[in-house]
Parts: C-alpha cells; sequence; structure tokens
C-alpha cells in the first residue's frame, strides 16, 4: 500500500474488498455551445438526466445508500451548488445524500471522481456519485475570466500569478513555439481525432456511455416562443469530413501568425455526466459485485507555469506512474484531454507514448470540452472501450488552465 491505494500492477490488478469501484458510468450527448441540442439546456438540467440515469442503472441499490454526490463545474452560476442540489433532490435522490460542486477548472470532473474515491477510500462514506456538468452555451464569456480582481494581482511583479488569466488560446501558442509543435502536426493530430470519433460513432462505440436526453428545443433564435420537443442521442461536434489539408486553410483565431485555429482547438460545448461508485465490500454486501465495471486505482495532481498549462499532463502521467508503481508501457489506453491539438501533441510526443492508444474514440477537439464536465466523459469514454479492446489498465488525463496537470489510473473489471 502507499497510503490507501494499491502499489505495483500486481497488487492493483487484484480484486480487493477496499478496491474503489465504479458500478456505472453515464454521459449526455456532448453538443455544440449555442448551436448543438443542448443550446436550450440548464447545466442542472443536463446533471438530473446523468443522476436519474444512474438511479435507473443500478435499481438494486437503495438511493438511501448514496451519502454524497460530487459534481464538477467551472462556470455555473453560484458555483452550480444550490440548482445541482435541486437537480438530485428532483430526480430521487434522498435528502440525506450529500451534495457538492467542485471546482478545479478543465479538471472539475476528474477532481470530483477523485474526491469520492478518496473518501470511499478512507472509509469517510461507502457509495457515492462522481460526475460534471456544464453549460457553455449559457455561462461561457462573461465568467471564463474573473472580471472584480484585486489590483495588485493584475499588476503583480510573479508573472505566473497574472498569467493564471492568460487566454488558454495563447497557452496553446506558447507550447507550440517553446516546444516546436508546427501547425501542419497539429491539423493532422485534430483531423485524426475527427476521424476516430467519426468512427466510433459510426461503429455505435458511444452508446454505452451515452444517455439520450428528451428536450425543448427552439428552432428559431427570432421566434423563442416556438418549441419543439426533441431527443438528443449523439455528439452533434464531430465532423467527419475533417483532413489535415482542409484544416490547414483555417485562419488562426488567438493570434496573428499563430497556429491554433477553431478547428485545431477544443470545442465550447455543453454536457453531463455521473458515475457510480462504491467500495468492492459494499458492493459484493449488497449483492451488486456483478455490476462492477471498473476501478478507481490512485490521482496525482501538479503545477506547472500558467503560461503553458497545456503541457500538465506530460508532467503529472509520470507521477501517476511512480505513486502507483505501474509502468507506461503497461497502460492500453490513455484519455488525454485535447484542450488544443498542440499541448496534446507535446504531451504524447514528452511522454514518448504511441498515438495509436490515445483517444482511440477522439478527444475533446472532435467531441467537444464542456470544461467541468470532460473528465467525468473521459471516465464514460474509457471503460466501455477498455472491455471492447481487453485492455486492463487506463489513464485518464487533463490539464488546468491555472497550470496544472491531474491523472487517474482506471482498471477495468
Ligand atoms: C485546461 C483546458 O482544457 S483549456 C481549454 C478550455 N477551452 C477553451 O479555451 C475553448 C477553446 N475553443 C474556443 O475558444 C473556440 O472553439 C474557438 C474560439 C477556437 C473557435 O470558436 P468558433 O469560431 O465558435 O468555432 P466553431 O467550432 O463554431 O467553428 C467555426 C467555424 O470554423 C470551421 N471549422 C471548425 N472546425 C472545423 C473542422 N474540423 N473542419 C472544417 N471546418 C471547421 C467551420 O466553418 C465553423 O463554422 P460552422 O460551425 O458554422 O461550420
Amino acid at each position: 500500500m502507499a497510503g490507501f491505494i494499491q502499489k505495483g500492477t500486481k497488487n492493483i490488478l487484484q480484486k480487493q474488498p477496499h478496491d474503489v469501484v465504479f458500478l456505472s458510468a453515464f454521459r449526455t450527448p456532448v453538443t455544440k455551445a449555442k448551436k448543438g441540442g443542448f443550446k436550450d439546456a440548464y447545466d442542472h438540467e443536463l446533471l438530473a438526466h446523468v443522476l436519474k440515469a444512474t438511479l435507473a442503472a443500478n435499481p438494486n441499490l437503495d438511493p438511501s445508500r448514496i451519502k454524497d454526490v460530487q459534481i464538477g463545474t467551472v462556470l455555473s452560476e453560484l458555483g452550480g451548488h444550490k440548482a445541482g442540489r435541486m437537480a438530485a433532490c428532483h430526480v430521487g435522490y434522498p435528502e440525506t445524500a450529500a451534495f457538492q460542486t467542485v471546482n478545479r477548472a478543465c479538471s472539475s470532473g476528474l477532481s470530483a471522481i477523485t474526491g469520492i474515491a478518496h473518501a470511499i477510500a478512507l472509509g469517510q462514506i461507502d457509495v457515492g456519485v462522481g460526475g460534471g456538468m456544464e453549460s457553455m452555451t449559457r455561462n461561457y464569456g462573461s465568467r471564463a475570466i474573473p472580471t472584480q480582481l484585486w489590483q495588485a494581482l493584475k499588476e503583480s511583479p510573479v508573472k505566473d500569478a497574472r498569467d493564471c488569466i492568460m487566454s488558454m488560446g495563447i497557452t496553446a501558442e506558447n507550447v507550440a513555439e517553446r516546444y516546436k509543435v508546427g501547425r501542419q502536426e497539429q491539423d493532422g493530430f485534430a483531423a485524426r481525432s475527427h476521424q476516430k470519433a467519426a468512427k466510433a460513432q459510426k461503429e455505435g462505440l458511444f452508446d454505452a456511455e451515452i444517455i439520450p436526453v428528451n428536450k425543448r428545443w427552439r428552432p428559431d433564435p427570432e421566434h423563442p416562443e416556438v418549441e419543439e420537443e426533441i431527443t438528443v442521442t449523439k455528439d452533434d461536434g464531430i465532423r467527419p469530413n475533417s483532413t489535415a489539408e482542409g484544416l490547414a486553410k483555417m485562419k488562426p483565431v488567438f493570434k496573428e501568425n499563430g497556429a491554433t485555429t477553431a478547428a485545431n482547438s477544443s470545442q465550447v460545448s455543453d454536457g453531463a455526466a455521473a458515475a457510480l461508485m462504491m467500495r468492492r465490500s459494499t458492493a459484493n454486501e449488497l449483492g451488486l459485485s456483478s455490476s462492477i465495471i471498473g476501478k478507481w486505482a490512485g490521482t496525482q495532481t501538479i503545477g506547472c507555469k500558467p503560461d503553458e498549462m497545456g503541457i500538465g499532463p506530460a508532467l503529472a502521467i509520470p507521477r501517476l506512474l511512480e505513486y502507483t508503481g505501474v509502468s507506461k508501457e503497461e497502460i492500453g489506453i490513455w484519455e488525454i484531454n485535447e484542450a488544443f491539438a498542440s499541448q496534446a501533441i507535446y504531451c504524447v510526443r514528452k511522454l514518448e507514448i504511441d498515438e495509436a492508444k490515445v483517444n482511440p474514440k477522439g478527444g475533446a477537439i472532435a467531441l467537444g470540452h464542456p470544461l467541468g464536465m470532460t473528465g467525468a466523459r473521459q471516465l464514460a469514454t474509457l471503460l466501455p472501450e477498455m472491455e471492447r479492446q481487453g485492455q486492463e489498465l487506463g489513464v485518464i488525463s487533463m490539464c488546468i488552465g491555472t497550470g496544472m496537470g491531474m491523472a487517474s489510473l482506471i482498471v477495468r473489471e
């Protein structure tokens, strides 16, 4: 044991009574902000759907066993806490199930899952739900960068302090320049993200993780009084015809003569995700052991320079591997956030991992990146793919806009 986690691949692959296990991991489709299927939805509305689906998928679990719900969200009004708790109560979580929202910027969903995992590992709770929600349609823009800032911070002599509010696109340009990630390479990576996602969508590989969502939709912005009922079943940001040559025609959006374009950046999107987690011994006691789909085996978070925040996974992953005693070669699938192609390429290159093992169903460039939800989306995307490929170990990793990386080790059941 290292603290409360198992160390070493052999130990990690064994089923232990104190393991933190997943019984379900679902997500809504991820849709384009302002244009996509959830443009008229609230973040907590999407959360209600995944929380309800979590109960429905586990009918033999008495909801009163759920002791805590942690939901990552970045931009939500009042930190999403009040509306999130309302959503949980609304769909049948008893008043005894505690609720909190978590904000570690883009890694909030992964932080929420880790928070529940730590509470289970310490014996604080037996059963919990971790996830994320985000409506960038409603909350991006005015809430993306703080406006009520202490003047001393704006003028801080410490560059790292000032850089915490740097445009994410500029940090992507910094990574490209400093580590020589060329435009062509970025466009090729972005096109492959779309191609992989399109193939996975065509083959139905997202079906197991996606909860179809019925919702109202206003087809005409000029006539908001006209509403229709629609069912959103698919991610709508995937562009199957993306090619490196086609993407080369796009103009840089963050910097004159830069290389970061709308096509090689993650998309601004809406969505929610949730996973049911418990201690293995609790699952056994409740007769739910046959529903276990995977286990959490440890998380590490590490800081880096805010002006090159995208390199975070390249720092967090080695620390995670050291912490868990697992080697890079033993990881079958890597879910690495594609905040921008430049930073994702840098991380893959620096870690010397095979791109064929990275985001096999595409990443945030194709699937979208509803900030606080993405880490939880990656879990929902990873688990069925580990099962399909017969891979035992997977890693989820995020970069964090104020200069951090986070990584979690996930084991197939
Ligand atoms: C820690 C972290 O994770 S940091 C990351 C946090 N997230 C961010 O910072 C968000 C980054 N992304 C953005 O800010 C935005 O997506 C931007 C500014 C890059 C682009 O915004 P938009 O211009 O609204 O992008 P949008 O996706 O709508 O694309 C605009 C146009 O570009 C073209 N385009 C975009 N992608 C493609 C593609 N793959 N192939 C061909 N054309 C494309 C299309 O013409 C598209 O218009 P359409 O949707 O009407 O067809």
